[in-house]
């Protein structure tokens, strides 16, 4: 199986939230990482054909999707980010209900939801009102619901969001689990789960897609560009102003020990340092944070 985004491009006005995106796809967990407003909900909307896009194509092993239509449909599982849930439902019967949109016979539907309420943990609550439940027990019920239909291609927008370190551990191997022989494509603001579980991470900035790399490799792009500085604390706040400082803690007496995202050696005595993927992240990303900073102030 093989999913192809061909230039795939979305125009709101005059504003280019997806521009002309090429990826390729094959079984795997694809992880994508962006700041807020990157282009993450839209490209996953246009991948699901929640909506169309302004230029461009999804191929499904070589076909338009939008020719394949039902089958293709057939194929996805998708948990968009404002997932409607219905408050007075139960979580069993929301998952009945559900299955019947997907047209899954009753008797399977029964089987089915009974096994994925199990799967993420809400057998014991399964017969309780959905308002009941935490946001980590809704996120969970999404995820169940997403899967109902066996799919092939699996969209999950922000699944992490709202789920506690325990619970995030729990999805990571749920999605460990059923991603075999699956395309899975999830985002998250969480720069770990994307370690964590993705084979390849996909970095949107600006509607374009800037890094598709296999995760084990991913963290390399930043070799030889992360210091170790220790500095006098009066110092920190004009290094700060002039480089993308990724972590400080406080040393002995007057010291401070920075981690500092930068090309060349940001200072005298600089040391380098195993970059991670939030280097990467911070790396890229640090205009948007200094204005999410500045914003904040
Ligand atoms: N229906 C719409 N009409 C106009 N502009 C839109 C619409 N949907 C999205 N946009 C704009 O397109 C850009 C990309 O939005 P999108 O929601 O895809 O980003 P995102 O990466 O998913 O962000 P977040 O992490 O905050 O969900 C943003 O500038 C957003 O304001």
């Amino acid at each position: 199986m093989e999913l192809v985004l061909d230039k795939l491009t979305k125009q709101f006005g005059r504003k280019t939230a997806v521009d002309e995106m090429t990826i390729r796809m094959k079984p795997g967990v694809y992880g994508m990482l962006g700041a807020n407003g990157a282009g993450k909900t839209t490209l996953m909307r246009m991948i699901c054909g929640v909506l169309n896009p302004t230029r461009g194509t999804v191929f499904l092993d070589g076909k338009d999707v939008e020719n394949l239509g039902e089958d293709y449909r057939n194929l996805l599982g998708y948990l968009p980010q404002d997932f409607g849930y219905y408050p007075e439902f139960t979580a069993e019967n929301f998952m009945l209900y559900v299955a019947a949109l997907k047209g899954i016979a009753p008797q399977n539907a029964k089987i089915r939801s009974k096994e994925l309420l199990e799967l993420v943990g809400l057998t014991e609550v399964s017969a309780k009102k959905i308002r009941t439940y935490s946001g980590g027990m809704k996120q969970r019920l999404g995820i169940a619901q997403a899967v109902l239909n066996d799919p092939r291609i699996l969209v999950l927008d922000e699944p992490t969001a709202g789920l506690d370190p325990k619970e995030r551990v729990h999805f990571r191997n749920l999605i460990a689990d059923f991603s075999k022989d699956k395309i899975v494509i999830l985002s998250t603001h969480i720069v770990s789960d994307i370690e964590y579980i993705s084979d390849t991470v996909l970095m949107i900035k600006d509607g374009k897609l800037i890094i598709n790399r296999p995760a084990e490799h991913i963290a390399h792009e930043m070799d030889g560009k992360v210091w170790r500085c220790v500095v006098r604390k009066q110092e920190t706040e004009a290094i700060s102003r002039s480089f993308c400082v990724a972590n400080l803690h406080h040393g002995d007496d007057d010291t401070v020990i920075l981690r500092v995202l930068n090309d060349e050696s940001p200072l005298q005595g600089a040391v380098n340092e195993t970059p991670t993927l939030e280097d990467l992240y911070l790396y890229h990303f640090q205009s948007d944070i200094a204005e999410y900073r500045g914003s904040n102030r």
